[in-house]
Protein backbone atom coordinates (compact mmCIF):
# COMPACT_ATOMS: atom_id res chain seq x y z
CA UNK A 1 0.00 0.00 0.00
CA UNK A 2 1.35 3.68 -0.74
CA UNK A 3 1.23 4.86 2.51
CA UNK A 4 2.56 8.53 1.66
CA UNK A 5 -0.96 9.56 0.07
CA UNK A 6 -2.80 9.62 3.24
CA UNK A 7 -0.14 11.21 5.61
CA UNK A 8 -1.11 15.16 5.36
CA UNK A 9 2.06 17.57 5.46
CA UNK A 10 1.15 20.92 7.50
CA UNK A 11 3.75 23.90 6.60
CA UNK A 12 4.52 26.18 9.41
CA UNK A 13 3.42 24.12 11.86
CA UNK A 14 4.10 24.45 15.14
CA UNK A 15 6.27 26.70 14.31
CA UNK A 16 7.96 28.65 10.90
CA UNK A 17 10.06 26.25 8.85
CA UNK A 18 8.83 22.78 9.82
CA UNK A 19 6.55 20.72 7.75
CA UNK A 20 4.52 18.58 9.79
CA UNK A 21 3.48 15.12 8.71
CA UNK A 22 -0.33 14.92 10.16
CA UNK A 23 -0.80 11.02 10.50
CA UNK A 24 -4.50 11.36 11.49
CA UNK A 25 -5.48 11.68 7.84
CA UNK A 26 -4.06 7.67 7.35
CA UNK A 27 -5.52 6.80 11.40
CA UNK A 28 -8.83 7.50 10.17
CA UNK A 29 -8.70 5.17 7.35
CA UNK A 30 -9.48 1.98 8.72
CA UNK A 31 -7.66 -0.25 6.01
CA UNK A 32 -4.88 2.11 6.12
CA UNK A 33 -4.37 2.13 9.91
CA UNK A 34 -5.00 -2.02 9.81
CA UNK A 35 -1.96 -2.45 6.98
CA UNK A 36 0.48 -0.45 8.64
CA UNK A 37 0.15 -2.04 11.54
CA UNK A 38 0.19 -5.30 10.35
CA UNK A 39 3.23 -4.41 7.95
CA UNK A 40 5.26 -3.11 11.05
CA UNK A 41 3.83 -6.54 12.76
CA UNK A 42 5.82 -8.23 9.96
CA UNK A 43 9.47 -6.69 11.18
CA UNK A 44 8.55 -6.42 14.85
CA UNK A 45 8.17 -10.89 14.38
CA UNK A 46 11.44 -11.11 12.23
CA UNK A 47 13.45 -8.95 15.10
CA UNK A 48 11.83 -11.56 17.58
CA UNK A 49 10.11 -8.87 19.93
CA UNK A 50 8.71 -9.68 23.15
CA UNK A 51 7.08 -6.45 24.27
CA UNK A 52 6.95 -3.33 22.37
CA UNK A 53 7.19 0.22 23.89
CA UNK A 54 6.03 3.48 23.23
CA UNK A 55 6.52 6.72 23.74
CA UNK A 56 3.90 9.71 24.33
CA UNK A 57 1.54 10.46 22.55
CA UNK A 58 1.57 9.11 19.30
CA UNK A 59 3.67 6.05 20.19
CA UNK A 60 0.87 5.08 21.51
CA UNK A 61 -1.29 5.01 18.34
CA UNK A 62 1.64 2.81 16.87
CA UNK A 63 2.61 0.93 19.69
CA UNK A 64 -0.37 -0.33 21.37
CA UNK A 65 -2.25 -2.01 18.51
CA UNK A 66 1.01 -3.57 17.08
CA UNK A 67 1.11 -5.37 20.77
CA UNK A 68 -2.68 -6.06 20.73
CA UNK A 69 -1.77 -7.56 16.68
CA UNK A 70 0.95 -10.11 18.26
CA UNK A 71 -0.56 -10.94 21.47
CA UNK A 72 2.51 -9.33 23.86
CA UNK A 73 2.55 -6.23 26.13
CA UNK A 74 2.96 -2.66 25.85
CA UNK A 75 4.84 -0.28 27.70
CA UNK A 76 3.97 3.34 27.37
CA UNK A 77 7.07 5.69 27.78
CA UNK A 78 5.22 9.17 29.19
CA UNK A 79 6.25 12.42 29.40
CA UNK A 80 8.05 13.39 32.45
CA UNK A 81 5.29 13.84 35.87
CA UNK A 82 2.75 11.49 34.55
CA UNK A 83 3.37 8.15 35.38
CA UNK A 84 2.47 7.18 39.12
CA UNK A 85 4.74 4.61 40.38
CA UNK A 86 8.17 5.05 40.45
CA UNK A 87 10.37 6.27 37.62
CA UNK A 88 13.73 6.79 35.41
CA UNK A 89 13.44 9.76 33.16
CA UNK A 90 15.52 11.54 30.82
CA UNK A 91 15.72 15.16 29.04
CA UNK A 92 16.14 15.43 24.99
CA UNK A 93 16.08 17.82 22.17
CA UNK A 94 12.88 17.73 19.58
CA UNK A 95 13.34 19.42 15.93
CA UNK A 96 10.89 21.82 17.61
CA UNK A 97 12.03 22.51 21.66
CA UNK A 98 12.62 20.74 24.66
CA UNK A 99 11.17 17.48 26.39
CA UNK A 100 11.25 14.41 29.14
CA UNK A 101 10.47 11.38 29.29
CA UNK A 102 9.71 8.62 31.78
CA UNK A 103 9.09 4.82 32.07
CA UNK A 104 8.13 2.76 35.30
CA UNK A 105 11.55 1.10 36.92
CA UNK A 106 9.41 -2.56 36.44
CA UNK A 107 8.12 -1.91 33.01
CA UNK A 108 10.78 -4.37 31.25
CA UNK A 109 12.21 -7.13 32.75
CA UNK A 110 16.12 -7.00 32.58
CA UNK A 111 17.05 -9.41 29.34
CA UNK A 112 13.42 -8.74 27.53
CA UNK A 113 13.43 -8.13 23.74
CA UNK A 114 12.23 -4.46 23.30
CA UNK A 115 10.84 -3.06 19.93
CA UNK A 116 10.44 0.84 20.05
CA UNK A 117 7.18 1.63 18.14
CA UNK A 118 6.51 5.72 17.48
CA UNK A 119 4.89 7.45 14.49
CA UNK A 120 7.82 9.53 13.18
CA UNK A 121 11.99 9.35 13.07
CA UNK A 122 13.11 13.11 12.77
CA UNK A 123 16.32 13.98 14.89
CA UNK A 124 15.95 11.15 16.94
CA UNK A 125 16.03 12.72 19.87
CA UNK A 126 13.09 10.76 21.00
CA UNK A 127 14.08 7.16 20.11
CA UNK A 128 17.50 7.91 21.61
CA UNK A 129 16.22 8.79 25.30
CA UNK A 130 14.01 5.89 25.01
CA UNK A 131 16.52 3.44 23.58
CA UNK A 132 18.54 5.07 26.50
CA UNK A 133 16.00 4.75 29.56
CA UNK A 134 14.85 1.04 27.93
CA UNK A 135 18.82 -0.18 28.76
CA UNK A 136 18.85 1.13 32.20
CA UNK A 137 16.26 -1.17 33.05
CA UNK A 138 18.11 -3.98 31.57
CA UNK A 139 16.35 -4.40 28.29
CA UNK A 140 17.48 -5.74 24.89
CA UNK A 141 16.17 -3.19 22.10
CA UNK A 142 15.77 -5.28 19.15
CA UNK A 143 14.18 -2.66 16.52
CA UNK A 144 13.02 0.57 16.20
CA UNK A 145 9.57 0.79 14.28
CA UNK A 146 7.89 3.68 12.64
CA UNK A 147 5.26 5.06 10.02
CA UNK A 148 7.42 8.01 9.03
CA UNK A 149 10.98 8.72 8.73
CA UNK A 150 12.72 11.71 8.10
CA UNK A 151 15.65 10.73 6.34
CA UNK A 152 17.03 14.53 5.54
CA UNK A 153 17.45 14.56 9.64
CA UNK A 154 19.36 11.43 9.88
CA UNK A 155 17.81 10.10 13.25
CA UNK A 156 19.51 6.96 12.15
CA UNK A 157 22.26 7.93 13.17
CA UNK A 158 21.04 7.87 16.79
CA UNK A 159 19.95 4.53 16.67
CA UNK A 160 23.09 2.75 15.95
CA UNK A 161 23.25 -0.83 14.49
CA UNK A 162 19.49 -0.96 16.33
CA UNK A 163 17.40 -2.42 12.93
CA UNK A 164 14.94 0.07 11.85
CA UNK A 165 12.01 0.32 9.79
CA UNK A 166 9.91 2.64 8.62
CA UNK A 167 6.63 2.52 6.30
CA UNK A 168 7.18 6.32 4.30
CA UNK A 169 10.40 8.45 3.76
CA UNK A 170 10.39 12.31 3.24
O1 LIG B 1 12.97 12.20 16.26
P1 LIG B 1 12.53 13.36 17.09
O2 LIG B 1 13.16 14.66 16.66
O3 LIG B 1 12.70 13.11 18.55
O4 LIG B 1 10.99 13.60 16.79
C1 LIG B 1 10.04 12.59 16.71
C2 LIG B 1 9.05 12.66 17.83
O5 LIG B 1 8.33 13.91 17.78
C3 LIG B 1 6.95 13.65 17.85
O6 LIG B 1 6.48 13.59 19.16
P2 LIG B 1 6.24 14.87 20.09
O7 LIG B 1 7.36 14.93 21.09
O8 LIG B 1 5.97 16.07 19.25
O9 LIG B 1 4.99 14.46 20.96
P3 LIG B 1 3.48 13.99 20.68
O10 LIG B 1 3.57 12.57 20.18
O11 LIG B 1 2.90 14.05 22.04
O12 LIG B 1 2.84 14.92 19.68
C4 LIG B 1 6.81 12.29 17.20
O13 LIG B 1 5.60 11.65 17.57
C5 LIG B 1 8.02 11.56 17.69
O14 LIG B 1 7.83 10.94 18.96
N1 LIG C 1 8.04 17.32 10.98
C1 LIG C 1 7.34 16.62 11.90
N2 LIG C 1 6.06 16.27 11.66
C2 LIG C 1 5.36 15.56 12.58
N3 LIG C 1 5.87 15.21 13.76
C3 LIG C 1 7.13 15.55 14.05
N4 LIG C 1 7.91 15.33 15.13
C4 LIG C 1 9.10 15.89 14.91
N5 LIG C 1 9.15 16.48 13.72
C5 LIG C 1 7.91 16.28 13.14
Amino acid sequence: MDFKQYIRVIPDFPQPGIRFKDITTLLKDGPAYRAAIEELAVFAREVQADIIAGPEARGFVVGAPLSYEMSIGFVPIRKSGKLPYETIKADYDLEYGKDALAVHVDAIQPGQRVLIADDLLATGGTIETTINLIEQLGGKVVGAAFFIELSYLDGRQKIGDIPVKSLVQY
